[in-house]
């Protein structure tokens, strides 16, 4: 004995539907208007020369629970068809139709989200002689029967509001649904309600319209773009593609990587969704688009697509108008480049990271900061044979004031992405010296003394090693520029995480107290080279050999040891506070006592 599977209509309308597959009762409205237009299409392609321009209609009539009545000049439908198709879930006339929008056959039960029933009177142009009512209640029963009208030929269909769904009769809450769904449509679509009667589409992509001039066309595209998105764009742009045409916007402020997408994504002229996430690669980041695919396959919600072929497709096709866009952006206009990089250097820094051509595409046009100022690679390698570069912030604040003084021109990859983009050029180009500089290097690269001058500051350098040994740094003397700094304190990464950890403890109490005392007794084991360079062209520096007495020396050498702290913008713990308030003391009773 075999059965057939029931269906419980009501059920699959009221749970499945409006639960589940549709994010709002809107979609009503798109998917009366995609068969509108699919009717008309269906019509004029079988055209004879008499057939009437296509036209959509939409009438509220207005009362407790109000009317609308949706209307087209299309094909309309022969009794054969209002039980194969439109009576029939998940069967559909259009599934061989290429330029049909509609494909699953369920779109008209989102009219059920709206009202109890759904009444269609049509006129078919195959069977022009029969004037059909079809009248469909929730629970799934239907009755058709011929009447008696003269309407024309096609499709007219009456929904009744609820008491839930009555809102969303409202002529302006309606209008800006057509517009939104069925603004590109391109036939007429007019709304109207007593004596208001409006067209409501424009019928026609703004970047297939006709213009007076290439700048016209660019203007009002700009224009269409500020409309749609509510903000001000860097530049626009025209995509054309085999299955995709539209227009690619260049936002004008720096996007969050996780920021939802956008977009106004169009198939077949139809609005589907603003959620093209499935569409965008990381290259679409700088971007918005507004964008009408003719192959891409929408899931049944028609809120998102399928992940197939197509979809791929289009998406490297758009990366492909992408990439075109900044290699002739950057060739021929590079201020406008500058200012796209300096709004969109994150995501394309992560992007160039990843892509060997973004990288190969962007790594000059990359801004960093120098110790010469904010420059672009490109402008960096031309004034300089070596690449060079600290990896971390901290290293660079150290060594800024002596190289830019000594026209150094060092990069500071301490910001996210910069030190991997520079190891990466490396790779990229291995011909060219790249190197990373550490505070250790760089000071060891400065000017050395003389020797006499080396046996002048023996008795001061040991003197301020051994005061320096308390506080793990050791003592170095060499000669650089600026003259007026006495000193240059540097530290690798390990000791300035325990100074860190140290600074934190003195303000931190209770269990957080303890975790950073545990933090300093772990790390007490570590290895970590500071040092303290004096500056011999520094005058203060050089009176320092004149000095025969230590505990002078050994003071001297505290004070300048905190100022070179202090200078290096490195918090001040407790006990370093208290080392200048006991040296300058210390200072001050030498003064008095002598
Ligand atoms: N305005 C109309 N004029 C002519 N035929 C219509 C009209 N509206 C609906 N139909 C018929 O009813 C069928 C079912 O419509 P429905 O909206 O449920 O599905 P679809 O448009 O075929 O596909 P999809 O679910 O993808 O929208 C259509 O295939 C079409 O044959």
């Amino acid at each position: 004995m075999s059965y057939k599977l029931q269906m419980d209509t009501e059920r699959v309308i009221t749970n499945i539907l409006s639960k589940s597959l549709y994010s709002s009762a809107d979609v009503f409205v798109r998917e009366i208007i995609q068969n509108n237009t699919d009717a008309i299409v269906m019509r004029q392609s079988a055209t004879t020369d008499d057939t009437p321009q296509g036209r959509i209609h939409l009438e509220i009539i207005p009362g407790e629970l109000p009317t609308l009545i949706n209307s087209d000049n299309g094909c309309g439908l022969t009794e054969k068809e209002i039980h194969m198709f439109l009576s029939t879930i998940g069967s559909s006339s259009k599934s061989d139709n290429e330029e049909a929008i509609g494909c699953f056959g369920i779109g008209m039960l989102s009219c059920f989200l709206i009202s109890d029933e759904v009444t269609i009177i049509t006129r078919s142009v195959k069977t022009p002689d029969d004037v059909l009512k079809w009248h469909c209640k929730k629970n799934g029963s239907y009755t058709v029967e011929k009447i008696d009208s003269d309407v024309e030929i096609g499709t007219k269909i009456f929904l009744r509001a609820t008491e839930e769904s009555k809102h969303l009769f409202d002529y302006e809450y309606l209008h800006k649904l057509i517009y939104k769904y069925g603004k590109l449509l391109p036939y007429p679509i007019s709304l109207v309600e007593g004596r208001r009667n409006e067209r409501v589409n424009d019928g026609k992509a703004p970047w297939e319209k006709n213009y007076v001039n290439i700048e016209a066309k660019k203007q009002a595209m700009m224009q269409e773009g500020q409309n749609e998105f509510g903000c001000h764009f860097l530049d626009c742009f025209e995509i054309k593609e085999a299955g995709v045409s539209g227009t690619a916007y260049v936002v004008a402020h720096e996007v969050s990587v996780n920021s939802k997408s956008d977009d106004r994504i169009y198939l077949k002229n139809m609005f589907l969704t603003q959620n093209s996430q499935d569409l965008r690669s990381p290259l679409a980041h700088p971007f918005k688009l507004i964008l009408n695919f003719s192959e891409i396959t929408p899931n049944a919600s028609r809120e998102t697509f399928q992940k197939d072929s197509k979809l791929r497709q289009a998406r490297s096709a758009l990366d492909n108008c992408f990439r075109e866009y900044l290699v002739k952006t950057a060739k021929e206009q590079p201020l406008l480049m500058k200012k796209i990089m300096a709004c969109h250097a994150r995501s394309l820094k992560s992007l160039a990271l990843e892509d060997n051509e973004c990288f190969h595409l962007f790594i000059d046009l990359f801004t960093f900061e120098t110790t010469l100022g904010q420059m672009t690679l490109g402008e960096y390698r031309q004034q300089n044979a070596a690449v060079k570069y600290t990896n971390s912030v901290d290293c660079f604040r150290q060594i800024a004031p002596v190289a830019s003084s000594e026209k150094e021109c060092i990069i500071n990859a301490g910001y996210i992405y910069d030190a991997d983009l520079l190891r990466k050029f490396h790779q990229e180009f291995p011909q060219e010296y790249t190197k990373c500089v550490d505070s250790e290097d760089f000071i060891h690269d400065l000017e050395d003394i003389t020797l006499n001058e080396r046996s002048d500051f023996a008795e001061f350098i040991r003197i301020a090693d051994l005061v320096l040994q308390e506080h793990k740094c050791r003592a170095e003397i060499k000669k650089f520029s600026p003259h007026s700094l006495a000193t240059m304190y540097s530290n690798d990464e390990t000791g300035m995480a325990i100074r860190f950890v140290q600074k934190s403890k003195d303000i931190a109490n209770g269990h957080w107290g303890e975790v950073l005392q545990q933090m300093e007794y772990n790390m007490a084991q570590a290895t970590y080279t500071a040092q303290l360079c004096f500056n011999l062209n520094n005058p203060l520096v050089k009176k320092l050999a004149t000095i025969k007495d230590p505990c002078v020396l050994e003071t001297v050498v505290k004070v300048l040891y905190v100022q070179a702290l202090q200078m290096g913008h490195h918090p001040l713990t407790n006990r370093e506070l208290q080392l200048l308030d006991n040296g300058i003391l210390t200072l001050v009773e030498l003064i008095v006592s002598d």
